[in-house]
């Protein structure tokens, strides 16, 4: 959802990233979905259960993509009465995963929670992938709907990777209905607007609303995903950008292996006509990540890992169409589509700050790889927890110190740490092009699972992370050895400064 404080800086890095994406609905990533960025394709489009086999121009492809369905689940929400003037122990502007994770796990300790979401029925529309360990951990393997035995990397046509680590779709309407009927159990009530100015008092906080209605309480969580207009930054923002254009397909026959996602795929054999093309995939890579769910049903994602700027989604489309010609994958229809712009880096917010944050606004994204959902919701009872702590402590804190103690528990030194590490990661990504990515990659999945999975998982912390990194060094050919010391020299340089400045 958007919330804006101040208008200005509503999405203001979009410029950044070629191509008309001016616009955007914002919730746990940018997710651009049916807009008519599209070339100028009309909103009436209906889907089409033709079959097509894909030219080599995106614009037959995304014929096939259906009217946007905006999909509410049935829920009768207890709503906020603003003629009472409560204050509410929490507000919680944004109602994405992070933002109900928290609001749940705060009202299940008897404390009285507002949420506030324009939407606050529809369900989230982005496809979610996760390590099933991750969601395991959280007891949350119930929601999700499909699972592999494990993932494959494509490093080129001669080299594979056989990643033998259980990956699965988080099956979003199950999470949501999840969360929002413990929400409604605990009392929890929800208010249907957007947040468009926050003032602070002594001990409470007032959350100014588009409706005209005024919310106060006494904690406010900012969970509005990268809009970033409650939580403060002070710092010039120069994230990279992680830009995706996906697809859930009925094709006609796919060649990938059904117990099995295609993590990365960075062939590059289907640019061998288009020497334009493959003239910039060279430079600056994309690769296919692909689910598929059976013989004839995929979800298929052509993804630029970080760039800055970011790749244009035309580009990405346009890519995507070429592979899936060459793959040999005749799309049918499609049943929903999404293009995603995710910030990756960049500084974190003010800590402390008076508004609290979680998720994409309070800087969780990770850095080297634009996973977060996993990352939020394990940060989730961090957060409920602190607040709960501080607002039962007979109450003898309030206002900004009870913020801070939450910020504290939220970017521990080692949080902190850990994210220099991965955008000393990310830096040396930007500037890798496709056959150092490849052999960086090589080594990366070559490494002994704790360390690859504890990197991407943020299970490392910075001693660990030394050491996985003198173990990629120790793995990587000597010309990725080279292109390490020449690409990280200034990053780690950098990555030093900051940890030297950074102390508790
Ligand atoms: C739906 C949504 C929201 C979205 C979607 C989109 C997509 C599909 C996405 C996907 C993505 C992915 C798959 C991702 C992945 C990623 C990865 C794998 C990453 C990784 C990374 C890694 C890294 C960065 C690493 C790093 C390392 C280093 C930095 C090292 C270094 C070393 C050296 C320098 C040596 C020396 C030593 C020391 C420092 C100690």
């Amino acid at each position: 959802m958007d919330t804006v404080l101040k208008t200005h800086n509503k999405l203001e890095f979009l410029p950044q990233v070629h191509g008309a994406l001016e616009k955007s609905s914002s919730l746990s990533s940018l997710k651009i979905q049916n807009q008519e960025l599209r070339f100028g394709l009309k909103k009436s489009r209906q889907k089409r259960n033709m079959s097509c086999f894909i030219k080599a121009s995106s614009s037959a492809l995304l014929e096939l993509v259906p009217e946007t369905k905006k999909e509410n689940l049935e829920f009768e929400l207890p709503m906020y009465d603003p003629s009472k003037g409560l204050v509410v122990d929490l507000a919680v502007v944004g109602g994405g995963p992070a933002g109900l994770a928290v609001a749940q796990q705060v009202s299940e300790a008897g404390l009285s929670v507002c949420s506030i979401d324009p939407s606050p029925k529809l369900i989230w529309p982005n496809n979610y992938g996760v390590w099933v360990d991750e969601f395991e951990a959280m007891d949350l393997l119930d929601c999700l709907d499909t699972t592999w035995s494990g993932a494959v990397v494509h490093i080129d046509d001669n080299t594979k990777k056989d990643l033998d680590r259980p990956y699965g779709r988080v099956n979003r309407k199950l999470l949501k209905s999840k969360m929002l009927q413990k929400c409604i159990t605990n009392g929890v009530k929800f208010h249907q607007a957007k947040v468009i100015k926050v003032i602070h008092e002594e001990s409470k906080s007032l959350l100014i609303c588009n409706d005209g209605v005024t919310i106060q309480a006494a904690v406010v969580l900012d969970a509005t995903g990268f809009s970033r207009c409650l939580v403060q930054y002070d710092k010039p923002y120069n994230p990279g950008y992680q830009v995706a254009y996906g697809i859930l397909a009925e094709v006609e026959e796919h060649p990938f292996d059904l117990d099995k996602m295609v993590f990365m795929d960075w062939r590059d054999s289907h640019l061998n006509n288009n020497s334009e093309l493959k003239e910039a995939n060279s430079k600056i890579p994309t690769f296919l990540y692909a689910m598929p769910f059976s013989s004839n049903r995929i979800f298929l994602e052509e993804t630029s890992l970080v760039a800055r700027p970011g790749v244009p989604m035309k580009d990405i489309q346009e890519r995507m169409v070429a592979r899936l010609k060459h793959l040999g994958i005749k799309v049918k229809s499609i049943e929903e589509d999404e293009h995603c712009v995710i910030p990756m880096g960049g500084p974190l917010p003010v800590l402390p700050q008076r508004v609290v944050g979680i998720g994409g606004t309070a800087g969780m994204v990770h850095p080297s790889t634009g996973y977060m959902v996993a990352r939020t919701l394990a940060a989730a009872p961090i957060v409920a927890n602190a607040i709960v702590r501080s607002l039962s402590s007979d109450r003898s804190i309030s206002g900004h110190k009870l913020s801070a103690e939450v910020w504290k528990d939220l970017w521990p030194i080692e949080r902190r740490r850990q994210r220099e590490f991965f955008c000393f990661g990310m830096d040396i990504l930007l500037k890798l092009d496709l056959p150092a990515t490849r052999r960086f990659f090589d080594a990366f999945f070559d490494l002994e699972p704790r360390y690859w999975h504890g990197f991407l998982s943020s299970r490392l912390f910075l001693p660990e992370l030394l050491v996985f990194g003198l173990s990629l060094f120790s793995h990587a050919s000597n010309t990725s050895r080279l292109e390490i010391m020449a690409k990280g020299t200034l990053p780690l340089v950098n990555m030093i400064n900051n940890l030297v400045q950074d102390t508790d």
